[in-house]
């Protein structure tokens, strides 16, 4: 596998500054090398530039959308030349608002697709039915077929086509669920591992049925978008929306160790890293170094230990 690694600093799906910081800190941890030394192709697209628009867009019920529709639609483009050129993209946000650009890049390039969100969060409320207003609460709203009846029109988001069926979103780690968002995915019937069935059933199994529905109709490639606020706050507080209960470490890991393993992933989304939400510079590193285990882990990296293929025994 090669993956083709896009930094996207950006934080306007959301109020709280620092997110954007993200990208260069998960490369200085050592992402890249890392990746190499266990034996996976790299090419570093650098960071994606966005346009410094003033919230200049009526007040109302969506934050920053033309910002946000500016940088999503750059970010798709993006994406879509990573993919052309026959890598797994690594999306290093920046705010879970960016996964509208990287999944409809990737759409654009694969067609089908899979996706696997793995969040505290639904992301799934529409502008209308947004209480915040922060777009990075409403992603897979602009994304989803069955939603568009219920979508405003918004000029900056006019270049978006939607590109994911209901059936084929799965949800693992949700605890913050708004009810306009529970109504949706009960309407919609979308697949939701919640952290109650991941207690219940355990990880192993929440991702062997996560896998089994999604390729039940044929294999389709996989978009896995990690919202960091997923795992444990113990184990990753600099985020900007944290909530109790979360993944441990070993089940964030456990997770993309086996999405990994089924050879049908094809875009990875790492997101919601904020230094400026740690207490301490530890908290700060802790979170870091998860999110880049995380990746590791997306390719390749067994806990059991890894060898070159080509190694031999002096
Ligand atoms: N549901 C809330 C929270 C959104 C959380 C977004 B996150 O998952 O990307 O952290 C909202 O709509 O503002
Ligand atoms: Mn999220
Ligand atoms: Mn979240």
């Amino acid at each position: 596998t090669s993956a083709g690694v896009i930094g996207a600093p950006f934080s306007r799906g959301q109020p709280r500054g620092g997110v954007e910081r993200a990208p260069d800190l998960i490369r200085a941890a050592g992402l890249l090398t890392r990746l190499r030394e266990q034996g996976c192709a790299v090419k570093d697209y650098g960071n994606v530039v966005f346009e410094d628009l003033e919230d200049d867009e009526p007040p109302g019920l969506v934050k920053r959308v033309r910002a946000v529709g500016s940088a999503t639609r750059r970010l798709s483009e993006a994406v879509q030349a990573v993919k052309r050129d026959g890598h797994t993209t690594v999306m290093l946000g920046g705010d879970h608002s960016l996964a509208i650009g990287s999944i409809h890049g990737h759409a654009a390039a694969v067609g089908h697709l899979s996706v696997v969100w793995v969040d505290a969060h639904a992301d799934i409320n529409t502008p209308l039915s947004s209480y915040t207003g922060n777009i990075h609460g409403q992603s897979m709203s602009y994304l989803l077929h069955e939603l568009q009846p219920k979508m405003p029109a918004l000029p900056s988001f006019s270049w978006i086509r939607p590109c994911v069926w209901a059936r084929d979103l799965v949800y693992v780690g949700l605890r913050d669920v708004d009810p306009a968002e529970h109504y949706i995915l009960k309407l919609l019937g979308v697949k939701v591992f919640s952290m109650r069935e991941v207690d219940q059933l355990g990880v192993a199994r929440v991702m062997e049925e996560t896998c089994d529905y999604l390729t039940a109709r044929g294999k389709k490639p996989i978009h896995l978008s990690y919202d960091i606020d997923a795992i444990d706050p113990s184990v990753t507080p600099a985020t900007g929306t944290p909530v109790a209960g979360g993944l441990s470490y070993r089940e964030g890991v456990y997770i993309a160790e086996h999405l990994g393993q089924t050879g049908l992933l094809s875009a990875v989304d790492l997101v919601e890293v904020n230094p400026l939400r740690g207490q301490t510079e530890e908290a700060v590193q802790s979170t870091v170094s998860t999110a880049v285990d995380l990746l590791l882990a997306c390719f390749g990296r067994r806990r059991g230990g890894n060898h070159p293929p080509e190694y031999r025994l002096p």
